[in-house]
């Protein structure tokens, strides 16, 4: 197998036959399509987003390249394994993330889950040492590894995970939603640790997430899915073109020291008005710096925040403007 294809998805399916009810006492069989006839691959050291709305199919694509769950119909490699098959041989050289939820003890202190690890996946004593040396300087976690794991805080939590994942130096990452619920100095620090997670180790990426800051600080390629299907598969910016410049909306929220009514601003308009606060929207490739600045010279600002545009949204655009302009990487 070539680098050219690290992995490997190939005409992919996966339905679930699911009970439901019908009636008082009848239950009728139900098939779900959670992934259908899915295909792509992913080159060697790539760090790839792979976005799609609620239901879409990404976690079942995640599931099913780490062989915790068997395609219904096609063919899937990961560093030339078959993921479902030899699970076990796959685990020793992928690492996985998800964001909902832990795979440390609950209620060990943060090293102890690493040393259980260390055991379960049979590392040698000095490259769990030296990853373990890394992760803990890189990911700031040096003064929590004697804390147990619920009392961490989410960010705390998630850096822990992360390590977690990295200890046996997988060759491929997969994240599952890494930055969800955390605040923004921790998101920054996650971002940063991945960008030079593949930069330096080359170590392939594969990102699921709602926010579209990770994918646009972290990722060349994206790929959409959409009722288990790839629909979009190309670099951030043609989506940004496909989904209309105006998808690609910020959202800046004002707080002012008193009710006014919309505020007047060049380059912004306001789309919402609730008391003393405003949300305006301003073109994402633009600072939001001069439109504060602007806002801070005119009115009486409190407070204010900026709100990325989600997934959702810009997927949404892109299929009301027109359908058929969503294509697939060639
Ligand atoms: N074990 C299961 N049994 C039945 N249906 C399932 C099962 N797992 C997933 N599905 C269904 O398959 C579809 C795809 O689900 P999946 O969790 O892969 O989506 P997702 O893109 O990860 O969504 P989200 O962004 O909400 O996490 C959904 O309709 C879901 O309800």
């Amino acid at each position: 197998m070539g680098d050219e294809a690290f992995i490997e998805v190939d005409g992919v399916e996966k339905f679930f036959d699911v009970r439901r009810r019908a009636g008082l006492l009848r239950r009728e069989r139900h098939r779900v399509r959670a992934v259908d006839t899915l295909s792509f691959t992913v080159p060697r050291g790539e760090m790839v987003g792979y976005i799609g709305p609620n239901g879409a199919g990404k976690s079942t694509t995640i599931k099913m390249l780490t062989g915790i769950l068997t395609p219904s119909a096609g063919r899937i490699r990961v560093a030339g394994i078959e993921p479902a098959r030899e699970r076990s041989r796959l685990a020793h050289r992928i690492g996985v993330v998800f964001g909902q939820r832990t795979t440390l003890w609950w209620d060990l202190p943060l090293i102890d889950s690493y040393r259980l690890m260390c055991r379960m996946y049979r590392i040698e004593e000095r490259r769990y040492a030296e990853n373990l040396d890394r992760c803990v300087e890189l990911l700031e976690l040096g003064g929590l590894l004697e804390t147990p794991v619920r009392q961490l805080s989410l960010g705390q939590r998630m850096r822990g995970d992360i390590a977690a994942a990295l200890l046996h130096d997988p060759e491929v990452l997969y994240l599952d939603e890494p930055t969800i619920g955390l605040d923004v100095v921790s998101k920054v620090k996650v971002r940063g640790f991945l960008r030079d997670l593949n930069r330096d180790r080359g170590t392939t990426v594969l990102l699921t997430t709602h926010d579209l800051t990770d994918i646009e600080q972290l990722c060349r390629r994206v790929m959409v899915i959409d009722h288990g299907r790839i629909v979009y598969d190309g670099e951030l910016k043609g989506l940004h073109a496909v989904g209309d410049g105006a998808a690609a909306e910020r959202t800046l929220v004002v707080d002012l020291e008193r009710e006014l009514p919309p505020l007047e601003v060049e380059s912004a308009r306001v789309v919402k008005v609730e008391g003393a606060r405003q949300w305006l929207a301003f073109p994402a490739g633009q600072s939001a710096a001069p439109l504060v600045a602007r806002i801070a010279e005119r009115y009486p600002l409190a407070d204010l925040s900026v709100r990325e545009p989600d997934i959702e949204s810009v997927i949404a655009r892109m299929y009301a403007r027109d359908p058929s302009a969503v294509t697939s990487r060639p």
